[in-house]
C-alpha cells in the first residue's frame, strides 16, 4: 500500500480522502458519543520536557504570554510576509463566549523555564447542520512555537483539546485552516478591498496594475466620506433582540451556520471597540432595524517592510440586508472601515458575499480558507453560498 499521507488524521473520526464521493456512507456522526467514564482521564503524554497548561486569559500576564506566543508564531501568509497579529483584547472576545470553559484554553509550556511554546483552544457554539442543531467545539489558535515544528506536537495538541471536549459530553467540532487536511466539508477564497492602496503597494500586499498610476490607483479606491444609506448608526444594546430576529432568520437558510441565541449575538455582534464592529439600519419612518452589517479586527504584522510594521486590517462577519441592497450596506462598512483607518476589508466567498465582491471592488486573495468538522460527515462538499458560519 501507499505510504500514509495523513497518519495522524488517518486515525481520527474525520471524512477520509479515500471516501469522497461514497454514497453509500451515511451523514452525520461518525462516531457515537461515549460514556463519559470511558474518556481518557487524564492527559496526553508531552515528550519529557514540557508540561500541559491552562491559559487563564483573564489574567494579564497569562494573556500577554498567549498574544506574544501567536504574535511571533501564528499563521502566516504563502510568502511570509504577513503573520495575524491578534490583540489580547480580541483573544479575550474569541475566547469567552457564552458557556465557555477555561480548561479549553491549552497551553505547553517547557518544564524548566516554563516558556509558553504552544496553544490550542476550543470554545463551545451550537452550530446547525443542515436540519439539526449540533453543539460543537470551534477549534483555533492552535500554534506550536516555531523552533518546535515538526515534532508530532500537534497531534498530541488536538488529542488533548479532543478529550477534554469529550468530557464536557461534545463530540463534534468545526475548524478551518488554510491547509488541505481530510477533508474539507467547503472550500472558500478570501478577498481583498484596499482601503489605503499606497501603504498596501508599499509593503507588499498589492502591486500596482498594469498601466497604472499611484494616483490613479488611489482614485479608483476612492469612498464618499459619509455613508448613504438613511438610518446608518452603530448597533446598540437595545438592537440586540431584532439584530437576533434578523440573524437568525438570515443564518437558517445556510446549510452550515451558527444558531445563536440573544446572549450569543450581545457577545458576537454588539461593538466592542477594537475588536468588532457592527452597524444596524433604523428605519427613520417606523424606527425598526430592517439590516445589520459587521466586521472584526484583525491586524496582521509586516514582517519584512522598514516604513510600516502592521497592516490593519477588517474582517467582514456577519451581514444581514432586508430592506438596503446588500452592495449597499457593504460599501457603507468599506467608508466606515476607511474612516477608522484601515488599510483594507476583507471577505471570504460564503453567504451571500459573492454578489458584493467584484462591484465594490475587492480582488481575489492569493489562498483559500478550507472549511472542517469534526465528527460529523457530509455526504457531499457544500458551496461557499451554503455556507453561513464565520470562524476567527
Ligand atoms: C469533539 C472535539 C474535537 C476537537 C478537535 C477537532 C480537530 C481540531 C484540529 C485542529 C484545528 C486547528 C484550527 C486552527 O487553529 C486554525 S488553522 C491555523 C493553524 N496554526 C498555524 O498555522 C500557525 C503556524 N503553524 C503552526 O503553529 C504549526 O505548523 C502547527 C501547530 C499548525 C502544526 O504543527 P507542526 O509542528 O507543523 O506539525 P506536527 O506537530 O509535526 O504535526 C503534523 C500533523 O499536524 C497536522 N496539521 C498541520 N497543520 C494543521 C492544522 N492547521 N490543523 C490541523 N492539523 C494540522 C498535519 O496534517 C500532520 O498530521 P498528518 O501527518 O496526519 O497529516
Ligand atoms: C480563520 N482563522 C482560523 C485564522 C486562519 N487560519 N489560517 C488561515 C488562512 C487564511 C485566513 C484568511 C481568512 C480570510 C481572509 F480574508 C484572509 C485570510 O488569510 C490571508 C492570508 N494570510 C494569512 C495570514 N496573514 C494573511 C485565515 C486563517
Amino acid at each position: 500500500s501507499l505510504p500514509k499521507k495523513h497518519p495522524f488524521w488517518e486515525t481520527q473520526p474525520v471524512g477520509q480522502f479515500n471516501e469522497i464521493g461514497d454514497s453509500t456512507l451515511p451523514e452525520g456522526p461518525i462516531e457515537a458519543p461515549k460514556p463519559l467514564s470511558e474518556v481518557r482521564p487524564e492527559s496526553y503524554n508531552l515528550p519529557g520536557a514540557y508540561e500541559w497548561t491552562t491559559c487563564d486569559i483573564d489574567d494579564d500576564a497569562a494573556a500577554a504570554e498567549v498574544y506574544n506566543l501567536l504574535s511571533n508564531n501564528y499563521v502566516e501568509d504563502d510568502e511570509n510576509m504577513f503573520r495575524f497579529n491578534y490583540s489580547k483584547e480580541f483573544l479575550r472576545w474569541a475566547l469567552r463566549p457564552p458557556g465557555y470553559f477555561k480548561q479549553w484554553h491549552i497551553g505547553v509550556r517547557v518544564k524548566g523555564s516554563k516558556k509558553l511554546v504552544a496553544f490550542i483552544t476550543a470554545v463551545p457554539a451550537k452550530i446547525k447542520v443542515r436540519k439539526e442543531i449540533v453543539l460543537m467545539a470551534e477549534v483555533n489558535f492552535l500554534c506550536v512555537h516555531k523552533k518546535l515544528r515538526s515534532k508530532r506536537l500537534a497531534p498530541v495538541m488536538i488529542k488533548e483539546v479532543t478529550r477534554r471536549v469529550h468530557l464536557e459530553n461534545i463530540w463534534q467540532a468545526s475548524y478551518t485552516a488554510g491547509v488541505v487536511l481530510p477533508t474539507p466539508i467547503s472550500t472558500c477564497q478570501y478577498w481583498h478591498r484596499s482601503l489605503n492602496p499606497k501603504k498596501l503597494i508599499d509593503v507588499g500586499f498589492s502591486r500596482l496594475g498594469a498601466r497604472m498610476t499611484m494616483s490613479r490607483t488611489m482614485k479608483l479606491y476612492k469612498l464618499s466620506e459619509k455613508t448613504i444609506t438613511p438610518g446608518f448608526r452603530k448597533m446598540e444594546l437595545r438592537d440586540v433582540p431584532e439584530v437576533t430576529r434578523l440573524v437568525c432568520k438570515y443564518l437558517a437558510q445556510f446549510e452550515v451556520a451558527p444558531n445563536f441565541d440573544e446572549y450569543d449575538v450581545e457577545h458576537w455582534i454588539l461593538p466592542k471597540a477594537d475588536v468588532v464592529d457592527s452597524y444596524v439600519v433604523e428605519s427613520p419612518v417606523t424606527h425598526v432595524v430592517t439590516d445589520f452589517c459587521s466586521f472584526y479586527t484583525l491586524p496582521s504584522s509586516i514582517l519584512m517592510n522598514s516604513n510600516y510594521s502592521i497592516l490593519k486590517a477588517a474582517y467582514s462577519f456577519y451581514n444581514v440586508a432586508t430592506k438596503t441592497p446588500l452592495i449597499q450596506l457593504m460599501n457603507d462598512a468599506l467608508i466606515i472601515a476607511k474612516k477608522n483607518d484601515y488599510d483594507v476589508f476583507n471577505a471570504l466567498d460564503l453567504m451571500y458575499n459573492e454578489s458584493f465582491l467584484k462591484e465594490l471592488k475587492f480582488g481575489p486573495g492569493d489562498g483559500h480558507l478550507h472549511y472542517y468538522l469534526y465528527n460529523y460527515r457530509l455526504c457531499q462538499p457544500l458551496k461557499p453560498s451554503e455556507l453561513g458560519l464565520v470562524l476567527l
